[in-house]
């Protein structure tokens, strides 16, 4: 990087998150760790959207809270804008938090069903003693407009909003301080299906007219799929692969990211080659007692002997477009991705 160029908004490296596991008795000590989170490297640029896609118990959700600072990591580097936030102090984090919000999963439980929504919306311009010209409420109510509900319904409670609703109050009250990024926690997977591509439409509005950028979590390939311009996949606490989304899901090359994608319906007319189903066996390991080696070996059909004893780094593949990065030691060959229907195996 040049001294010119400006660092990217959110620069991660290394990042750990170990959870004790405490045991024994009659005194309770340590007896080991839930590796949640063990060495993620990853960057995201003013105004884009990183996927952080993974199966349930990854990771993803520790991630998110470690960037937004709900939780203290056990090690490596938080930067954003180029300012190391990994340990900085409430005081010192304040300017920062206003600009990194967070959108939660279940748009039930993340609203106070005691508030008016007005209440809602404006409480963290309360909490930070923001007075935007010509008051606070007009404020709430722009923002409503903005998330696409009543500006007439300030006063209503949570519980007269519908799931889909309820998720835009979420939204509006992250928008509030004006956040440069949002971290989005599954955003969508409580709603039903039919309100979950007006969601995912408002918040790619959002990065569109806002220059918002999001780290948008989903265990779900197809939901990041028109939203992210790069994706990161999880498996067991660390990144297997990170690509610009049509390299990763035209040229997939870890085998974890093959057998996602593979799960993904497309709509492909019958005569045209489809993705070969790949089922994966075996439950995921243990996240205290993590496979010797590559994490995802115990469920590969490519392991060998090497996966067992060698790590393999995240690096770029040959041939593989810059800034696409593969944990494996036998990346996929993808000349073979595609089979014919009449071939599909499940
Ligand atoms: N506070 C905690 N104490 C101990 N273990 C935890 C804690 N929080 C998370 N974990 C564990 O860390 C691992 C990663 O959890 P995390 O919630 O980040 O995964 P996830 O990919 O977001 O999964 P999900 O989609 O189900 O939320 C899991 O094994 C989980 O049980």
């Amino acid at each position: 990087m040049s001294s010119t160029t400006p660092p990217p908004l959110l620069d991660v490296s290394g990042l750990t998150k170990h959870f004790p596991v405490m045991g024994g008795f009659p005194f309770k000590r340590r007896i080991g760790a839930v590796q949640a989170v063990d060495g993620l490297d990853f960057t995201v640029g003013e105004g884009e959207s990183l996927g952080l896609v993974g199966e349930s118990g990854c990771g993803k959700s520790t991630t998110g809270r470690l960037i937004t600072r709900l939780l203290e990591p056990t090690g490596g580097k938080i930067s954003y804008r180029g300012q190391d936030i990994t340990h900085a102090s409430r005081k010192q984090l304040a300017p920062v938090r206003s600009e990194i919000q967070m959108i939660f999963q279940d748009p039930y439980a993340s609203l106070n069903p005691r508030q008016t929504v007005g209440k809602i919306i404006s409480g963290p311009m309360e909490v930070n003693d923001i007075n935007p010209a010509g008051g606070r409420e007009a404020r709430v109510r722009e923002l409503l407009e903005t998330v696409g509900l009543n500006p007439e319904h300030y006063n209503r409670f949570p519980h007269e909003f519908s799931g889909g609703q309820r998720q835009r109050i979420g939204v509006a009250r992250a928008l509030a301080l004006e956040p440069k990024l949002i971290v989005a926690d599954e955003p969508v997977s409580a709603l039903d299906v039919s309100i979950q591509a007006q969601v995912v439409n408002l918040l790619q509005k959002l990065q569109k007219d806002l220059g918002i950028a999001f780290l948008f979590i989903a265990h779900d390939l197809a939901v990041v799929r028109h939203f992210s311009q790069r994706v990161a996949v999880m498996y067991l606490g660390r990144i297997v692969e990170i690509a610009d989304r049509e390299d990763l899901y035209g040229n997939p090359r870890h085998p974890y990211t093959r057998a996602l994608l593979s799960a993904v319906p497309e709509a492909t007319a019958d005569d045209t080659p489809r993705r070969e189903r790949i089922l994966l066996t075996g439950d995921v390991p243990s996240p205290v007692n993590p496979p010797s080696g590559c994490r995802f070996r115990t469920r590969c059909w490519k392991a060998t002997e090497k996966c067992a004893s060698e790590d393999p780094p995240l690096v770029r593949v040959d041939g593989n477009r810059e800034g696409h990065l593969t944990a494996c030691h036998y990346p996929e060959d993808t000349a073979g991705l595609a089979v014919p229907a009449a071939r599909k195996s499940l």
